[in-house]
């Protein structure tokens, strides 16, 4: 059997490292809908983790599960070598586990700098009769967390609009912004809910960057899932591949795309 916590080789030839989270024989139901059927597969540390598949094919399904958010009636999770039980929302952010959603949630007639700094809700612990009274502290956690967000902002290039109300924002920049917002949580586990989901060629190729140089140089392990097939291919060390709720590939992005059963899904499903 595979060492868990050895490190592999990607295709590129980038290291990565022991296992994180592992999802053992997943199986998640809404009624009589079996979203998910017994797929197990693992998350190392350090890589980009893609989950593709057509419509339906049950992606969102297994990043609410591994975000915590469903529960599967079969299966188990194991993060960081612990198999781990129900968690309240509170909890998956004290997990370092953050996430980006599809459809942008971010607060719309906000600044993109205060939308920033809901992030660090986590790291704020000086409660309310602290900052009432004991300025001090309060005080410095707010620079520091305001460095922090400063941080992230020049590293995703919004520096220009980071006074600007959010909804006034064309498409790509908001999904940049709630992948700043992600960022600055500090999380040891990224969740991208299809981050190119609607966005031009130019946009794709952007945020495709901006992936990758946060894996690069936050050393961030991030999951996406994803309903295009080719924009993923470059961005991801090892890709899972799902059809009808079952895994039908699981590999690098050459072995995925090598695949017959993954060819024949694709190309057996209408895209929009
Ligand atoms: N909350 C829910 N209640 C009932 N059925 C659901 C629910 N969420 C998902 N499903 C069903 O589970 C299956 C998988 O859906 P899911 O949204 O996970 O797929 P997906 O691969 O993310 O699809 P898409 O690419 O279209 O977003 C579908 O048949 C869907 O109708």
């Amino acid at each position: 059997m595979l060492d868990q916590s050895a490190e592999i080789l990607t295709q590129d030839g980038r290291t990565i490292g022991g296992v994180v989270m592992e999802m053992k024989h997943i199986t998640l139901r809404f009624g009589g809908v079996e979203a998910i059927k017994n797929i197990s597969f693992d998350i190392r540390e350090g890589e980009i983790r893609a989950i593709i598949g057509p419509n339906g094919a049950g992606k969102s399904s297994m990043l609410n599960v591994i975000s915590g958010f469903y529960v599967p009636q079969e299966g188990e999770v194991w993060f960081h070598g612990k198999k781990r039980k129900p968690l309240r929302p509170y909890e998956v952010a004290r997990q370092g586990i953050a996430r980006t959603f599809q459809n942008i949630a971010l607060f719309e007639g906000m600044s993109v700098l205060d939308n920033v700094m809901t992030g660090r809700l986590n790291h704020m612990s000086a409660n309310l009769f602290q900052q009432a009274f004991w300025k001090g502290r309060a005080e410095a956690e707010e620079v520091e967390n305001r460095e922090k967000v400063e941080e992230i902002i020049d590293f995703l290039e919004i520096q220009a609009i980071r006074k600007t109300p959010v909804a006034r924002l064309p498409y790509g920049l908001k999904k940049r912004v709630e992948l700043a917002r992600a960022l600055a949580a500090e999380p040891k586990l990224l969740l991208l809910d299809e981050p190119m989901a609607g966005m031009n060629v130019e946009e794709k190729e952007d945020m495709s960057r901006f992936i990758l140089d946060v894996n690069d140089e936050f050393g961030t392990t991030i999951a996406l899932i994803e309903h295009d097939m080719g924009v993923v291919m470059d961005l991801s060390d090892r890709v899972v591949v799902m059809d009808y709720g079952k895994k039908i590939g699981d590999g690098t992005p050459d072995e995925v795309r090598s695949n017959q059963e993954v060819i024949d899904a694709y190309l057996g499903v209408a895209h929009d």
